[in-house]
């Protein structure tokens, strides 16, 4: 019996930086949250203490900070320009995965128009990229988490087996809410990562919208499927949606009627539905989800 070393990587975890563009009177500013991560042989280090091929997590921090010197640009290209830097750093540096999360500010708007340097929190909404670099192989996967939606009609949900624990009552018209976290592999990592973006963020909310929805499980899919369609460049998506429940409050002892007017917005427990939609003639890529946790 050997006892050997598995699979490891080590990085600096969640490097907060702001980044402002001054080169204006009209500033605008990024903020975001990057870890990093390196592959390679490491083994010396966890074997024996002996650190000749660790690139200090201090040094990755301030990489960071100083790559963020001359510009952030999208946080899939910067997350590129870093992983490209740190797997080329060392020959035992055989890989390198970068995830970034940005968070948006928007202008307070102050007389109808937008500030120069005044900001607000946008909200919870996040933007996130991750990228691999693994040998010659970079992959790019885009994403976004938090994103809160709801419909007040055009959900139903019935037809489901009933066991002796199966206590729901089948609904021709409920609520539909969910907090949408979707990760996209793109086919390419020489594209227009803000358009796209944008573009993928837009279909996943009017799909939501227009699919007259069977099951939060129908809307996955479909909202999956209609970023296939309208974005060749998209790979394959995975998407996590809790089914945030509303439930109709009983007034009767108050005397009142409820006709679908007032809900309870319960947070937990929540039916949680999480799925892929791939393309059958892509290959699949799985280095490029190592490490990003969340998804079947
Ligand atoms: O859209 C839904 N999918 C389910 O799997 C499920 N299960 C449940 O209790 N309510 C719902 N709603």
């Amino acid at each position: 019996m050997a006892i050997v070393l598995g699979p490891n990587q080590y990085g600096k975890a969640e490097v907060r930086v702001v980044a402002v563009d001054r080169s204006t009177p009209r500033h605008s500013l990024v903020d975001l949250n990057v870890s990093s991560s390196l592959r390679g042989d490491f083994s010396a280090a966890h074997i024996a203490g002996d650190n000749a091929h660790v690139l200090t997590t201090d040094a990755q921090k301030n990489t960071v900070f100083a790559f963020a010197r001359d510009g952030v640009g999208s946080p899939e290209a910067f997350g590129l320009r870093l992983a490209r830097h740190f797997a080329g750093s060392y020959g035992w540096i055989t890989g390198a995965r970068v995830a970034v999360e940005s968070y948006g500010w928007e202008r307070i708007a102050v007389g109808g128009t937008g500030h120069d340097h005044s900001f607000r929190k946008a909200g919870a909404e996040v933007r996130t990229a991750v990228v691999t670099v693994d040998g010659d192989e970079t992959h790019v996967l885009a994403g976004l988490g938090d994103l809160v939606v709801l419909k007040t009609t055009g959900s139903e949900f019935w037809g489901f087996p009933r066991d002796r624990y199966t206590t729901l009552a089948e609904t021709r018209d409920r609520i539909l809410a969910t907090a949408v976290t979707a990760r996209w592999r793109y086919t390419d990592i020489d594209l227009d990562f803000d358009a796209l973006f944008c573009g993928v963020r837009t279909t996943l909310l009017e799909a939501f919208a227009s699919t007259h929805s069977l099951a939060l499980q129908q809307s996955l899919y479909a909202m999956g499927e209609a970023v296939l369609q309208q974005w060749p460049d998209v790979a394959e998506i995975r998407m996590s949606m809790p089914n945030r429940h509303h439930f109709l409050v009983d007034l009767s002892a108050f005397g009142l009627d409820n006709p679908d007017a007032v809900y309870h917005a319960d947070d937990r427990p929540y039916g949680l539905i999480e799925g892929a939609v791939l393309r059958d003639d892509v290959p699949p890529a799985e280095v490029a989800w190592q490490g990003t946790p969340g998804f079947c």
